[in-house]
């Protein structure tokens, strides 16, 4: 339903919004407990396969360009592999702007790109350790790897020059067919360094055939994640590396009607991308076997293996059909590993580690009382606003590329800036809606992201956010963790989660890729469980710990850190390691990589419940 602030904007054919624009459209602002009306029209629910989303774009007012359909060439049409959407009857959609697809088709080897952005050098000094037996040695180059000429001319359709360290050092053991458990900094390209093994390996794979005759689909690979929206990144950013591979990704997702990803799943499925309610109720309709998993990819594993997903989990992975361990690869990512989960696996797996790149993060810590936070944020605003850091907009790209696009496309021109973003994170549902409703007042273009919303709704909300039409975003931690939105400028903690995981995932929205960030959290006697917490994570990554955060920290009775984890550390202090003197560089992450096993028996022992109710 289209009942928001945001909504409205996005409706609005004067486009973003400038102050007067902000005027026009108070009157449209609907106050959060008048939501959840019917809708005046109706919005097409987004539908969950390739071609789906690109209707979705289409209709739903994304910035992206209508790309129109390209039927694949390569890699389609061989059909023999059966039961899984070879055979070349799916009609292929190019993710990537028609541009992109056709100038990679002349561009040159990776190391003669051009670098288009990501700041390597953050990342140059990064120590990284790894632990296990006859480990792959890691690649300094995407050259290196043989991961297939289709997924290699996908990477650079991407624009992606050189590995970033996680992908550096956890592609090489993947392909080895090692199992894996990666800890790598938010931001730092862990998605790709999930997907590429996995695509590259159903491509060049000697698979069983699969069942025919039959509605039950068999997918090859799995990849978990757990809230709605990371899912469909996920699925966005593994269709982009799969085009003209024969790999076929499908979504699947709760709060999207389940008969159009049924639909989705019947034209064939390589890659399964699920959150696990979902992927639940499909097994339990036998519309998805995991008999044929070879690949098993859990996004942010540390929240996936927690309790609050622990039932699903356990369901999907030991009671249903899926392949032991030993017989799939498993790879857990994530950017936070606490120590139950490190001590579980400690016997199968090793551990790399990699220094922190938070130094791109400017963390602030400010003392607000509860009753001073919304002056505070306004100022805060307000300061923003005159320093150009938002309200004035960034621009995108080079004014040569803009040029050339003037000169194509009439209709991009205005697109070329990118307004700075801001996320505000608060703890609760209603109070995500009271923060956006008084921000609006307030002139502040500001739409919610929370479990109360509905899917459409909450796609709807992010869409606004990113093209910088609604360019603040107040959100629960159901957003926290994985997004990736470009142009995220700061991140503020209105209130501070209680979990230190939680907050590295949250500051983590900022700060991508290389990019610098600024991350500031509201500090009150409310969260001084987070004291000591907090600031040994800011000094970790050399920022500055205000004297008063280091006393409250001092204090006894608060001193302990409240964790769901029990002391889950950002960047996944090798717990195994802290009683050995092997620790070397002054880098935070860590890999874990390990052969075998990879069994789920116990995993959630000893974990505290602690799971945030503003999560799905
Ligand atoms: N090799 C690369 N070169 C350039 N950009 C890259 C490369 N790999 C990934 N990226 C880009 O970096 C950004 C962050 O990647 P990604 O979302 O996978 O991070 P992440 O490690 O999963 O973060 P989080 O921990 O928050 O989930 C994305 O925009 C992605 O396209």
């Amino acid at each position: 339903m289209r009942t928001s602030w945001a909504d409205a904007v996005e409706n609005s054919p004067t486009g973003p919004p400038g102050n007067a624009g902000i005027a026009a459209l108070k009157s449209a602002y609907v106050p959060p407990h008048l939501r959840n009306r019917p809708p005046a029209s109706s919005v097409a629910a987004p539908p969950s396969g390739n071609d789906g989303f690109e209707n979705a774009r289409s209709t739903g007012g994304s910035q992206l360009p209508a790309s129109r359909p390209d039927y694949g060439r390569r890699g389609y049409g061989g059909g023999g592999r059966g039961g899984g959407g070879w055979g070349g009857r799916d009609r292929v959609v190019n993710p990537f702007g028609k541009d992109d697809a056709a100038a990679a088709d002349t561009e040159p080897a990776f190391n003669e790109q051009e670098n288009t952005g990501i700041n390597f050098d953050a990342y140059e000094d990064i120590a990284v350790e790894t632990s296990g037996q006859n480990i792959p040695p890691p690649v300094t180059t995407f050259a290196e790897i043989d991961l297939g000429d289709a997924l290699n001319l996908n990477i650079k359709r991407c624009k992606y020059v050189k590995p970033t360290p996680v992908q550096r050092y956890t592609i090489p053991i993947s392909l080895a067919g090692r199992d894996l458990m990666a800890c790598a900094q938010t931001g730092s390209g862990k998605t790709a360094a999930f997907c590429f093994p996995i695509i590259s390996g159903i491509m060049r794979g000697h698979i069983a055939n699969r069942p025919q005759g039959t509605r039950t689909v068999f997918p090859l690979a799995l990849i978990l994640s757990p809230t709605r929206e990371l899912s469909v990144q996920i699925h966005e950013e593994a269709r982009k590396f799969s085009y003209q591979t024969g790999v076929r990704v499908v979504v699947t997702y709760g709060g999207a009607p389940m008969h159009q990803q049924l639909r989705e799943l019947e034209r064939g499925v390589d890659i399964l991308v699920a959150t696990p309610g979902r992927l639940v109720d499909l097994l339990e309709r036998a519309k998805v076997s995991l008999k044929m998993i070879r690949y098993l990819a859990l996004d942010e594993a540390d929240r996936m293996l927690d309790m609050g997903f622990e039932p699903q989990i356990r369901k999907i992975v030991e009671e249903a059909d899926m392949p032991r361990p030993g017989e799939r690869q498993t790879m857990l990512f994530s950017a936070t590993f606490p120590k139950e989960i490190q001590s579980f696996h400690s016997n199968r797996s090793q551990v790399g580690r990699v220094g922190s790149s938070t130094g791109l993060i400017v963390q602030r810590v400010e003392y607000v009382r509860e009753a001073d936070k919304r002056s505070h944020l306004m100022d805060l605003l307000h300061a923003q606003r005159d320093s150009g850091i938002q309200g004035k907009f960034f621009k995108l790209v080079s004014s040569i590329i803009c040029l050339s696009f003037h000169l194509k496309e009439n209709l991009f021109s205005g697109c070329f800036w990118q307004q700075a973003l801001t996320l505000v994170f608060v703890e609760t549902k209603k109070g995500a809606d009271a923060l956006e409703h008084w921000l609006c007042l307030n002139e502040f273009p500001a739409t919610t992201i929370h479990g109360d919303r509905t899917q459409q709704e909450r796609e709807f909300a992010l869409r606004s956010f990113k093209s910088g039409r609604t360019p603040i975003l107040v959100a629960t931690d159901v957003a926290a963790r994985g997004l990736d939105i470009p142009h995220v400028s700061h991140v503020i903690n209105f209130d501070l989660p209680n979990d230190i995981d939680d907050y590295v995932h949250r500051i983590g929205r900022t700060g991508r890729a290389g990019k610098s960030g600024l991350a500031t959290a509201f500090f009150n006697e409310k969260n001084m469980s987070m004291a000591k917490g907090l600031g040994e994570l800011m000094k970790e990554a050399n920022q500055e710990v205000p004297e008063w955060l280091t006393r409250f920290a001092g204090r006894p009775s608060y001193g302990g850190g409240k964790g769901r984890h029990g002391g889950g550390r950002f960047g996944g202090r090798d717990f195994r390691r802290d009683s050995s003197s092997n620790r070397s560089g002054s880098g935070h992450d860590y890999y874990r990589g390990g052969g075998g096993g990879g069994g789920y028996g116990n995993y959630g022992g000893g974990m505290g419940p602690g799971v945030s109710s503003a999560w799905d």
